[in-house]
């Protein structure tokens, strides 16, 4: 119950609910060339729920349980593009359960690489598509993105004339190693059909390797503004990038104890800690 007999009275505040983590795969096999769809859904509703909070009165809590249960009910009409999927699925719990207002829903897909006319191989590298629709006052806001996008320059990439203090060891380099793990979102201002939806990824994702590629890096912080111009370029309904770039170090390996040179060849591998580059590129208002 929000208390009043204190001076300052503690009320709830932002909250929501769902089912994290609801795996589902989808086979469609109307012919012999089967097709494989593996995702990974998680739902969140949010309303008039300060009764369940205060008085554990639960009449407006549509269970978690029943959320995972609509996923795979839903998944049985078809997917489309994962952004559709989290459409209907949004739409569904914010329009017929009586106290939720809005719902949000997040899809991530695992890639299978086919081999074969019912044979597949999972993509490797762990990178995800991910899509997010945000429903609520009868408007829907999509987020599209990649996580877990491992990319690699092996030159191209600088890295000097930065602060220094009494700290500072790192030496400048003109010629470095440059990796990450790309986790981006975009956010698309207008939309359209499911063909739309996968053209419009493929399109920016495509930007976004390009520029990786294409760009003499100075810092990550400046490869960082690059790709999300080239996203925006790219597709013009997009309204605005996020990017999160770990910088996964590489260290050039000191060989001089083995009576060895090293010009450039031998790397180890970092792992904690790593640097790690945030940012939002926009399009400003016209
Ligand atoms: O691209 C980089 N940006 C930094 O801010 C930074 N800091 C650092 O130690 N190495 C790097 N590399």
């Amino acid at each position: 119950m929000p208390t009043d007999d204190t001076e300052r009275a503690i009320t709830l505040g932002a909250n929501s609910y769902g089912k994290s983590g609801v795996r589902l795969v989808h086979v469609v096999r109307d012919s012999p060339r089967h097709d494989l769809r593996d995702l990974t859904v998680h739902t969140a509703l949010a309303g008039d729920l300060d009764a369940t909070h205060y008085r554990g009165d639960n009449t407006g809590v549509l269970p978690t349980d029943s959320q995972k249960h609509t996923v795979y009910a839903f998944a049985r009409e078809g997917i489309g593009s994962i952004e559709g999927f989290a459409e209907r699925l949004a739409r569904h719990f914010a329009d017929t359960a009586p106290a939720i207002r809005s719902a949000r829903v997040r899809v991530e897909e695992h890639p299978w690489r086919r081999t074969g006319e019912h044979s597949f191989a999972r993509g490797d590298g762990g990178e995800l598509r991910t899509a997010e629709a945000a429903y609520g006052d009868g408007a829907v806001r999509f987020t599209a993105g990649v996580r877990d996008l491992l990319l690699l320059n092996t030159t191209g990439s600088a890295f000097g004339g930065f602060l220094t203090d009494r700290y500072t060891t790192l030496p400048e380099t003109e010629d470095r190693i440059l990796a990450t793990a790309v986790d981006a979102a975009w956010t698309y201002e207008t939309t359209g059909d499911d063909a739309w939806f996968d053209a419009s990824f493929a399109a920016a994702r495509a930007a976004l390797l390009e520029a990786f590629a294409d760009t003499y890096s100075l810092s990550l912080q400046q490869t960082l503004y690059a790709v999300g111009e080239r996203i925006l370029r790219a597709v013009p309904e997009t309204g605005e990038v996020r990017l999160s770039l770990p910088n996964r170090h590489h260290y050039l390996y000191d060989l001089e104890p083995f009576g060895l040179d090293n010009p450039g060849l031998v790397f180890q591998a970092g792992d904690l800690p790593y640097g790690l580059i945030e940012g939002t590129v926009r399009r400003e208002a016209p």
